[in-house]
């Protein structure tokens, strides 16, 4: 593989395949700076889905679930067909041109004008298009590197050179360490769904709380909270369409918070001086405590059970100790910035 990577004009110099803990990745074989290439190679070595492509393989796929695209391919901005497309494609433009003059006595203006409208709606609809889709990758040896959501890590096609490289922004790898990028910021759901496995203190992790009126209110109660009855339809967060909300590691977000800040607001008794977003971050936080307790005991099975069990049942139980961990945040993070006079 190697003698081909190489024949296939492929560049990794500080990178080779090791084994970490049973899960293969790339090791450097130097130390790494920051912005350094980790992995070059032309578009050529790579197996491409650009927009403008049809299933190439109908009775092994069908044309829908290819448009579909394959999610767990590495994706970018459609960068444009590269600049050797667009030259075979003025060549043939040129040769068309000078046919239809010298054989078919089309008057030169009209073959100018055809050309030049030609190669405009063909800029201008690939401009169009690299604004609003994404090409799909299968990338090797990038393929081979392992991911960690901490690390902030490009990948970039250069147009002239017709390559993509990968470079890590944000950390240097010392010789012998795993080289890792990231897949983008994703939480566990996906990186369970797409990737199949689940990613420990991940910093994009988030819980969602399914009917977050319900339980925002199940939990202001719990702390002795007093709300007016909602009219049933009438909660500021069921009328919404997605009624869920979501929890992260810094607390609920943006939506989620402004949804219990809007059901909590008749809560009495109003304790003097906190704010209604305050009062909203220590019902958030109760309502943490609540999933965790839905959640019941998460730690990860010890001794020799985990070689006994499936990879199924160790990636479903390291999900949920990551979920719990998530809520463990939050609510720490809530009841931190409840103490903050701006929250
Ligand atoms: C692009 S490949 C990376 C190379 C892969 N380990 C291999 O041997 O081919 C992505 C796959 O690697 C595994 N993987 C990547 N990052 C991981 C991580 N942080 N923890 C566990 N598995 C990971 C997952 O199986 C994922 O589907």
């Amino acid at each position: 593989m190697e003698v081909w990577a190489v024949e296939a004009g492929i560049s990794a110099p500080h990178l080779r395949v090791a084994d970490f803990g049973g899960l293969r990745g790339m090791a450097a074989t130097a130390d790494i700076e920051a912005g350094e290439p980790l992995v070059s190679l032309p578009i050529g070595a790579a197996l491409l889905v650009t927009p403008k492509q049809r299933c190439p393989f109908p009775d092994f796929c069908s044309p829908a679930f290819y448009a579909s695209k394959p999610c767990r391919a590495f994706s970018g901005p459609y960068g444009g067909p590269p600049w050797r497309s667009r030259a075979k494609l003025a060549a043939a433009l040129v040769a068309g041109g000078v046919g239809s003059v010298t054989a078919l006595h089309v008057p030169l203006e009209q073959v100018l004008n055809g050309a030049v409208a030609a190669a405009l709606f063909n800029l201008i609809y690939d401009y169009l298009l690299s604004q609003r889709v994404k090409w799909y990758s299968m990338v090797p040896w990038l393929d081979l590197i392992n991911h960690r959501g901490t690390v902030e890590s490009t990948v970039e096609y250069e147009y002239f050179r017709d390559r993509f490289v990968a470079s890590t922004t944000s950390r240097r790898f010392r010789k012998g360490e795993q080289v890792l990028i990231s897949y983008g910021p994703q939480s566990n759901d996906s990186l369970l769904q797409f990737y199949g496995f689940v990613e420990a203190g991940n910093p994009h992790d988030a819980y969602r709380v399914p009917d977050l009126a319900a339980r925002a209110r199940a939990a202001a109660a719990s702390m002795g909270l007093k709300l007016q009855a909602a009219p049933s339809g009438a909660s500021s967060i069921g009328s919404a369409p997605d009624t869920a909300g979501t929890l992260t590691r810094g607390g609920p977000d943006e939506h989620t918070l402004a949804a219990i800040t809007a059901e909590v607001a008749s809560a009495r008794p109003s304790a003097d001086g906190v704010t209604a977003v305050q009062r909203a971050l220590e019902v958030a936080a109760a309502l943490c405590d609540a999933e965790l307790d839905v959640l019941g005991p998460v730690d990860r099975p010890r001794g020799a059970a985990p070689q006994l069990q499936s990879a199924r049942a160790a990636a479903a139980a390291a999900f949920r100790h990551e979920k719990a961990a998530v809520l463990q945040d939050c609510a720490r993070a809530c009841r931190q910035r409840a103490k903050r006079k701006t929250p």
